[in-house]
């Protein structure tokens, strides 16, 4: 989506309940990744923590419109703040008591401390700050063991963790992924004090805003809601990213690893069974009150006044079930369902006895009602709808949300949401034939920011209202999608890059073994070569011929046409021997103006009238340089392998071969004899032009 002009944002800022860390990573990671921006927002994150506004007063007072809070909202809300609560990050709390275990307790699993010898820690050196309404968590479990959090002193080192592993503190309040880890990091011996499990998780990080502005401003307040949750997202999808983004950005004082492990922790904590990040349920916020309530935060009263707490949007998250293992159970559970609603219809309608007409009717309302309660709120989306027109007849929340249902319910056409659910198209002609259609995999493509979403559907054609309807049931597989399409692109980027590596890597080769100048071979790939060839020549009782070629005169041709001219007629002379030379023969600089050519399969006869060739071909150039046409002749010398011969030898023969062509007047090709052996050989020299004037006297025109 195309951010908006700055001119056209709206600048909002959001009131966080203690300072800089992963505990805020979403707000970080959608300020960072221009979510947002995408959604018309201009967000400024204001730090909590000493001296800074508490998150609930910053919001109710309307100095900031978003703000942090955790389950202490609910006693807010019923003592009159007027806040609404939009997403819980976390459906557990990480807030925990943190005991001092005596070293020799090492057992995994070690039973729960007792409650006197929690009251009997309680009483002695315990270390917790803040107010009791919004530490409902801590309080539960001393108000089980006898004692009243309110009347328990308030003291916290700047130090608490030192003061802990030296033993100075018997119980101190922490958070599980900032103390907690820090203790397990050290290696101090501790021990939590776990929430009786039959509570309710306290939902924590929550993101909430004021009632005014929910009811001014609904669509404001859920895109601010909706960039927020992709934040956190993005945020646990990655959070050795984030960690490194906070660390850079906003709290250069933590370590990455550090904040790693704060986000792994908080992680952990976000989801609870299947239920999507940040839901939160009328029903829970019930039982938390309930206990806050029990705690005598507030009274029975008070709780009329939680209605309004939770925030209603049209579109419900939704349940996620990505894992195979559970989209194929709820498969199940979804087709069990249609059955049973079809038994129902069925069994329902059958009572239809004269007689008893008007009780079967109440007794049916009766069902019908009951089992429109189960539909509306099932854990997935439920849906019905013509198959010959699209029409949605219901649709609960779930669908609603999942499959993006929102509007005048007599316009919902599924196929708006689902093209492939058309009337009379391929999905519907075959439900009809076949009655029930499993597992079938649906795209809701994206519409404007919003991605593509993917669901599983099992449909079960049935008549309604004297209507030929499909009754469905849906699994969102969308992070399952997203996850395997992410995979793909990954690979492929991968496959993309490993390519370049290799070719990278044979790039970097050639150039090992390559003159930048002339681009033969070199020096260092000779000597590989050489070898190598010699070998298999031995090998194949094949000859192999070698010539030495080298410039003569050419600091002559360096003085007169520059070092530029000089490396011009280099490349020329490289040029013929490239051009010239026979695919299995190697042709290489072997350094200044001096070149080899290894001949494999070559006699000495058939090198000599090769080398001859090349002689007469490089006198004949005419080069032209910066200073004029320069001319240049080479001298060459040519040796044939010998029984018993290594690279070594052969090379000095040829290598001497050349040192008496220059000896005799340049310009010519000389043969290492083969009767002389490996001793400085007799040499036999070809006739050349041996008084072709030297470069750098030739008439430069
Ligand atoms: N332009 C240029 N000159 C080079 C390069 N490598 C070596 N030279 C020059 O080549 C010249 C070789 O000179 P010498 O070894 O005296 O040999 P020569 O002048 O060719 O004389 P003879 O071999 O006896 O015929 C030196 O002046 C080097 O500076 C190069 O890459 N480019």
């Amino acid at each position: 989506m195309a951010c908006l002009p700055t001119a056209a944002m709206q600048a909002v800022s959001v009131q966080l309940s203690w300072t800089h860390q992963f505990q805020f990573a979403g707000y970080y990671v959608a300020l960072a990744r221009g979510y947002y921006r995408e959604e018309g927002f201009d967000v400024e994150l204001r730090p909590g923590g000493h001296g800074a506004a508490a998150p609930v007063d910053a919001v109710t007072l309307g100095r900031s419109e978003f703000g942090v809070g955790n389950a202490g909202l609910a006693v807010r809300r019923m003592k009159g703040a007027d806040v609404v609560a939009l997403a819980a990050v976390l459906q557990e709390t990480p807030l925990v008591w943190i005991a001092a275990r005596p070293p020799t307790d090492e057992r995994a699993g070690a039973p729960a401390l007792t409650h006197e010898r929690l009251a009997e820690l309680a009483r002695a050196r315990v270390m917790w700050r803040g107010k009791v309404d919004d530490q409902v968590e801590l309080a539960l479990p001393l108000a089980a063991a006898g004692i009243d959090l309110a009347r328990v002193p308030q003291a916290m080192p700047p130090d608490p963790i030192e003061q802990f592993e030296a033993g100075e503190i018997e119980l101190m309040s922490g958070y599980r992924s900032t103390e907690v880890q820090e203790l397990r990091r050290r290696g101090v011996p501790h021990a939590l004090i776990e929430l009786d499990r039959r509570l309710p998780g306290f939902y924590s990080e929550i993101l909430f805003t004021s009632g005014a502005l929910a009811a001014q401003d609904p669509q404001r307040v859920e895109r601010f809601r909706r960039a927020t949750l992709k934040g956190w997202r993005a945020a646990f999808d990655d959070i050795e990213g984030t960690a490194r983004l906070i660390h850079r950005l906003h709290a250069p004082h933590l370590g990455v690893e550090q904040l790693m492990a704060e986000g792994r922790e908080l992680e952990s904590l976000s989801h609870r069974d299947d239920i999507e990040l940040g839901h939160m349920s009328q029903l829970h916020w019930r039982r938390v009150a309930d206990e806050q309530v029990r705690l005598g935060l507030a009274s029975e009263a008070d709780l009329a006044r939680l209605d309004g707490l939770l925030w209603r949007v049209d579109r419900e998250p939704v349940a996620l079930m990505p894992d195979p293992m559970r989209v194929a159970l709820t498969g199940v559970v979804a087709a069990l369902w249609l059955t049973v609603w079809g038994l129902w219809r069925i069994a329902a309608r059958s009572r239809a006895e004269a007689d008893q007409l008007k009780a079967a009717q109440q007794q049916q309302g009766d069902d019908d009602l009951r089992f429109q309660f189960l539909m509306d709120v099932a854990p997935f989306p439920v849906l019905m709808f013509g198959i010959r027109d699209g029409h949605v007849a219901y649709a609960n929340e779930r669908a609603i949300g999942a499959l993006g249902l929102a509007g005048d319910s007599a316009e919902l056409r599924i196929h708006d949401s689902l093209p492939s659910l058309r009337p009379g198209g391929e999905l519907m002609q075959r439900l009809q034939s076949s009655r029930i259609l499993r597992d079938v995999e649906l795209e809701r493509p994206g519409v404007g920011a919003e991605a593509a979403h993917w669901s599983l559907l099992t449909m079960r054609a049935v008549e309604y209202e004297g209507k030929p309807c499909a009754f469905a049931a849906a699994v969102d597989i969308t992070l399952r999608k997203r996850a395997e399409i992410e995979l793909s692109l990954l690979s492929a980027q991968r496959g993309r890059i490993i390519e370049e590596v290799e070719q990278l890597q044979a790039k970097l080769r050639d150039a090992s073994v390559r003159d930048p100048l002339t681009g033969l071979f070199n020096r260092r790939y000779l000597d590989a070569t050489l070898r190598r060839e010699l070998h298999r020549s031995q090998r194949e009782s094949r000859p192999l011929a070698l010539m030495v070629v080298d410039a003569d005169h050419f600091k002559r041709i360096n003085d007169h046409y520059g070092h530029a001219g000089g490396d011009e007629v280099l490349r020329q002379i490289a040029r013929v021997l490239q051009d010239r030379h026979r695919s299995e023969d190697v042709v290489c600089r072997y350094g200044g103006e001096e070149f080899v050519v290894v001949l494999p399969g070559s006699d000495l006869g058939f090198a000599a009238e090769r080398a001859e060739q090349l002689r007469q071909l490089i006198a004949a150039l005419e080069i032209p340089t910066d200073g004029g046409f320069a001319h240049i002749t080479v001298s060459i010398g040519v040796a044939a392998t010998l029984p018993g011969d290594d690279a070594d030898r052969l090379f000095k023969r040829a290598d001497a071969a050349v040192y008496q062509a220059k000896h005799e007047g340049r310009n010519r090709v000389v043969l290492a004899s083969v009767a002389t052996g490996p001793s400085l050989p007799a040499q036999v020299t070809l006739p050349g032009e041996p008084d072709r004037p030297a470069p750098a006297e030739a008439d430069p025109s």
